[in-house]
């Protein structure tokens, strides 16, 4: 059944973030990563988006966390084995996103051979702009999508840079994941991710189309 709320606010629906890593051979070359043959993807809870006016907050276990700013693609009608040829008609339109990342806790993951739902999947590991419907962007590969903190320029990337493109991401993921109405895909970090401390101000854009801005909190919580 067709979920009742609009799509213009889809954080609500509880649906899929499917991020994908590695897709910007910049930003493989900055972590010391191998470039990769097919689409690495991972998870975030849905619980992990944050909008305009509430805090990022840093997890009590993470040193280090990194922005990584990615363009978002809003999933409109489900996509199961669905060809490159026919992806983009799947989409409902685009948002920017952040890809907040526990770098230490996500090195810590990858030399014991853990998940990486720690790094990655915390609450206000995903904060998302307004929705941007998808008329309103003719080549969602031809964005320039830049991140400021504390007004200094630490992340500036193209689109059109990205190593799998928006159709192939999709084709690939759908036919490992069913993708549904509402979900998100994020399209992976161009090159500039930095450590952000507590207090410090995020903002970010895609060039021509939206800005938003975060504050940086640390969470008190200790289990
Ligand atoms: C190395 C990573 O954290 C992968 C990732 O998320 C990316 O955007 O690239
Ligand atoms: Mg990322």
């Amino acid at each position: 059944m067709a979920p009742s709320k609009p799509i213009t606010r889809f954080w609500e629906w509880g649906k899929n973030i499917i991020c994908v890593g590695r897709n910007y051979a910049e930003h493989a070359k900055e972590m010391k990563n191998t470039l990769p043959t097919e689409p690495l993807f991972f998870l975030k809870p849905s619980s992990a988006y944050v909008r305009e006016g509430s805090p990022i907050v840093r997890p009590y276990y993470c040193h280090k966390l990194h922005h990584e700013v990615e363009l978002g693609v809003v999933i409109g009608k489900r996509a199961q084995e669905v060809p490159q040829a026919a992806a983009m008609g799947h989409v409902a339109g685009y948002a920017l996103c952040l890809d907040m990342t526990a770098r230490d806790t996500q090195e810590e993951c990858k030399a014991k051979g853990l998940p990486w739902t720690l790094a990655k999947g915390f609450s206000t590991s995903c904060p998302v702009s307004d929705f941007i419907p998808k008329e309103k962007v003719p080549d969602p590969h031809q964005l320039k999508i830049w991140l400021k903190v504390n007004g200094e320029l630490r992340q500036e990337g193209h689109t059109s840079a990205m190593i799998f493109s928006i159709p192939y991401v999709i084709s690939y993921v759908s036919g490992i994941i069913a993708l549904e109405e509402g979900d998100v895909i994020l399209t992976g970090s161009p090159q500039g991710v930095s450590a952000v401390q507590e207090k410090d101000e995020i903002e970010a854009g895609i060039e021509g189309l939206l800005t938003m801005r975060f504050q940086v909190a640390q969470q008190k919580y200790r289990p």
